[in-house]
């Protein structure tokens, strides 16, 4: 057994308020879902930031740059710069940047990995679709053309995701030295509608790796290493730091990795019956993705804050 995440009052509010000067806030699932606004996430944080908070928007999903995501910041209403958002594309192209890699990457993504690797001169190939015509094999083999430049696969969301993609990435990565990147491994979007599933980066993920029979390097959440890039230009107190997340084996597993206080929101993935499943198990596995606090939603806070008055 292991206790539940802790509600959050109007009793324990002010101690919660004043124990973080930092939030770290996942994306998908706690401020959005797609293009729609979850509730008033927007006026939540601006009147976090409004109080001296410090926000940073670090997001798993790889579909879009970080100057894409302060344009979608901007439309729906939320205060961001490029420099608060950290993206699993971005962290990848850091990663890539700091190893002093010189040669191509070949991308099963979308535009996002591409941007990020543009932004630090590293050129990349793929991120197109690449669909099987029904030919046998060997006329695949004869007809697949492997650029000779490419030294690493960056595998992220791929809604192009295909036969022909996989055995291309699992070739490349034959080759002694090539690098096997992920930008994240999450399982599944945090929508779901008419009892549709929507498959995450970790379909993609998964699959090359099987064929490739090896492990990739996962940039993203719950790899610690979207916190370090953040302290590479700022010292934050990790315990003085909060990361809100709707993903308990990604966000919260993150905010543990990185000691940080974590606040699980039960708008994306994780439900009520997630917890209490993992507080009643004897799994210390399971207990880990317990989160410190539970919202059901990030703007629950706002009966809290007033977005008009300064707080006591
Ligand atoms: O499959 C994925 O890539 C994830 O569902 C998505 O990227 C999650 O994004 P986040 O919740 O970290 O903003
Ligand atoms: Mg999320």
């Amino acid at each position: 057994m292991a206790p539940l995440p802790a509600l959050i009052t109007r009793e324990n509010f002010k101690s919660f308020l004043e124990s973080f000067d930092t939030v770290l806030t996942d994306c998908d699932g706690v401020l959005w879902h797609e293009d729609r606004l979850i509730g008033q996430a927007h006026v939540t944080l601006n009147t976090l930031q409004a109080l001296g908070k410090k926000v940073f928007f670090v997001t798993n999903n790889s579909t879009k740059s970080r100057d894409d995501y302060v344009e979608k910041c901007g439309r729906l209403g939320f205060k961001a710069t490029k420099e608060d958002i950290l993206s699993s594309a971005y962290v990848l192209a850091q990663y890539l940047k700091q190893q002093g890699f010189q040669k191509k990457v070949y991308v099963m993504g979308m535009g996002g990995i591409v941007k990020e690797l543009q932004a630090e001169g590293i050129q990349s190939t793929g991120g197109e679709p690449e669909v099987y015509d029904g030919g046998s094999l060997s006329t695949l083999m004869d007809k697949m053309k492997l650029d000779p430049d490419v030294g690493a696969v960056a595998c992220g969301f791929d809604p192009y995701l295909s036969y022909l993609k996989v055995m291309r990435a699992a070739s490349y990565l034959e080759r002694p030295g090539c690098l096997f990147l992920a930008t994240n491994t999450d399982e599944r979007f945090p929508v779901a509608s008419k009892g549709l599933v929507y498959p995450g980066t970790g379909c993609v993920v998964r699959c090359v790796e099987t064929v490739a029979e090896r492990p990739a390097t996962v940039m993203g959440k719950p790899s610690t290493k979207m916190f370090s890039v953040i302290q590479e230009k700022n010292s934050l107190d990790p315990k003085r730091t909060l990361m809100i997340g709707d993903r308990c084996n990604t966000d919260i597993l993150f905010g543990k990795n990185c000691g940080l206080q974590t606040l699980v929101v039960l708008s994306g993935v994780t439900t009520q019956a997630d917890l209490e499943k993992w507080a009643a198990s004897d799994d210390p596995e399971q207990h880990a993705l317990l989160a410190d606090y539970c919202l059901t939603q990030l703007d629950d806070l706002l009966a809290f804050l007033d977005p008009k008055q300064e707080q006591c």
